[in-house]
């Protein structure tokens, strides 16, 4: 990236120029704009639970301290959402997919821009955030063709009568969001709830609080009305402001299966619909006749894109026995080669890890598996960069484990960081009970020249989002989504529009009423 750039992209991002910032270069930017966003303007909450610090992951640096919107500010945000809803929800389908259109090309032509912020503020490399911006867009391109083509159904009845259906849109639709891909589960929701006609108020996770609100911003000058999509910042409190309140008609968490259990008991209460993105600990299976190479390059994108803190990740990777001195080699090998460091230069394939008690946490889980038996293979120790700047930054080396065994804690627990395990098997039959026999069920990969083998392993595996001789991939137009504890319901594809809309039956009588009294 040439930071000489950096400051037309700044103007790009805020033509106002009402921040504090000089460029978007590393250990630069500095946020002073509110970050709470409704009724088509950035406003500060007008009540409090307290306040955060949100970081630079990649030098440690506090880039702005924000107000947890009490249940106030919550309310009001709720408030204009309905407002918005009342207007949104009349438009027509074409008219609603024009607005979701014209926020896509922004976001394409501010790309560059959206990408570099999201790398500053979650410290993924600038070639992953390119992807993810990438992703956002298409996503809310994909939901504008739908709008439009949204439809029910006609149903001829005896004696001329008949009935009909119509899809109608819930109401103020509420989303939370986990940090590791802010902008992007963002647009994963509200693409298909402003498809439908609803609203959304959105919370991403405090870690993450800089780009959902240039996304609000852009729906706004899109042309969508004040309140369509707005923006309350705060953690689990705020969170929970938003689960409970009445106006609330339907909830799409990403998060946690802890915390999805919460959510899923205050949705109980209000009787209110939830879709749950949860957690994983997803199996990757290596067939000895795979493509080597292939094979490797899979186990690497299932592992080590965003430092490793992807919900899917297949990190219990399966290999079979005749290959395993080959395949592990190879996947070390490759490990060793990642470039880590500044996560917005061109060459950097890994930044630094979310902030330091994930770090923390991420090292306790290695430590943990030396102690129960597992071999480091390779990395694992902080990553201390030679670059002055970046030496609070929260780096480390990537890690392979052997020697693992499904009993161990880091086969059977979600890291969260580029923590790989390697597990020996020997038949088809034994690592598909070994493959399932965990509570999670997000994803899971099966490598095999063998088609009709990959087909029944897939077809046998518990898991939602499955993939064969590839790994991470994410096309809109496919359902994304867990079994078990890693959740239920589906973002992306069409069946998305199921989770954010409500059937109405109209039976029309176009004789007498035959009454029974
Ligand atoms: N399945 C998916 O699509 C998907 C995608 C990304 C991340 N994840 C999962 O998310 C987790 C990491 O994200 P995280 O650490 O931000 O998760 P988290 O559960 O700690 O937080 C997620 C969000 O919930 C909010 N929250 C926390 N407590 C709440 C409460 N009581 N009520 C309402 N909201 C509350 C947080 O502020 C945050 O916005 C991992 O387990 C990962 O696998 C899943
Ligand atoms: C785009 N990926 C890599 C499939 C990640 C989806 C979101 C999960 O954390």
């Amino acid at each position: 990236m040439k930071l000489c750039s950096a400051r037309p992209l700044v103007q790009l991002l805020y033509p106002k120029l009402r921040i504090a910032m000089s460029t978007l270069a590393t250990g630069t930017f500095q946020n002073s704009l509110p970050l709470n966003y409704r009724g088509g303007s950035r406003v500060q909450p007008i009540d409090s639970v307290g306040e955060e610090k949100a970081y630079e992951p990649s030098t440690g640096r506090v880039i702005t301290t924000f107000t947890n919107s009490g249940e106030k500010e919550v309310n009001e945000a709720i408030q204009s959402a309905k407002a918005a809803f009342k207007i949104w929800s009349q438009k027509s389908g074409m008219e609603r997919g024009r607005v979701l259109l014209e926020t896509a090309r922004i976001i394409r032509e501010r790309s560059e821009a959206l990408a570099t912020m999201e790398t500053i503020n979650n410290g993924k490399s600038i070639f992953e955030a390119r992807v993810d911006i990438e992703i956002s867009w298409q996503t809310l391109e994909y939901y504008a063709g739908l709008a439009g083509s949204m439809a029910g159904q006609h149903v001829q009845l005896s004696g001329g009568s008949f009935g009909y259906t119509r899809r109608e849109p819930l109401g103020v639709c509420v989303g939370i969001g986990a940090w590791n891909y802010p902008f992007q589960i963002a647009c994963w929701k509200a693409g298909p709830a402003l498809a439908c006609g609803n609203a959304m108020v959105y919370k991403p996770s405090p870690f993450t609080p800089i780009t959902v609100v240039l996304l609000a911003e852009i729906f706004k000058e899109a042309g969508g009305p004040p309140g369509l999509f707005n923006v309350v910042q705060g953690g689990a409190t705020t969170g929970e402001f938003l689960c409970k309140h009445p106006d609330v008609a339907k909830i799409s968490f990403t998060g946690s299966v802890p915390t999805g259990s919460k959510i899923m008991d205050m949705a109980a209460r209000g009787i209110k619909p939830v879709t749950l993105e949860l957690g994983g600990k997803s199996p990757l299976i290596i067939f000895s006749d795979s493509d080597l190479e292939n094979a490797v390059n899979g186990a690497m994108m299932a592992n080590f894109l965003t430092q490793g803190q992807v919900c899917c990740n297949g990190t219990r990777v399966f290999v079979q026995r005749d290959i395993l001195e080959k395949f592990t080699e190879a996947v070390v090998k490759k490990v060793n080669k990642i470039k880590i460091g500044d996560p917005l230069l061109e060459g950097t394939r890994m930044g630094p890890l979310i902030n330091r008690p994930q770090l923390e946490k991420v090292f306790g889980f290695i430590k943990g598996a030396k102690e129960q038996g597992a071999k480091i293979l390779t990395g694992g120790d902080p990553y201390i960069p030679q670059d002055p700047k970046l030496k609070g930054g929260f780096f480390m080396y990537p890690c392979v484990l052997g020697n693992c065994a499904d009993d161990m804690t880091c086969v059977k627990e979600e890291i969260f960081g580029p923590v790989m395990s390697i597990l020996p098997f020997d038949t088809e039959e034994e690592v598909l009970q070994r493959a399932n026999n965990s509570n999670y069920g997000l994803a899971g990969g099966v490598f095999s020249r063998d088609l009709q083998r990959a087909h029944r392993v897939v077809a046998a595996l518990q898991a939602g989002m499955c993939f064969i001789n590839n790994y991470n991939v994410s096309p809109v137009e496919l359902p994304f989504g867990g079994y078990k504890m890693s959740g239920f319901g589906r973002e992306n594809g069409q069946v998305a529009i199921e989770y954010y809309s409500q059937l109405k039956t109209v039976c029309v009588e176009m004789g007498n009423v035959e009454s029974v009294f």
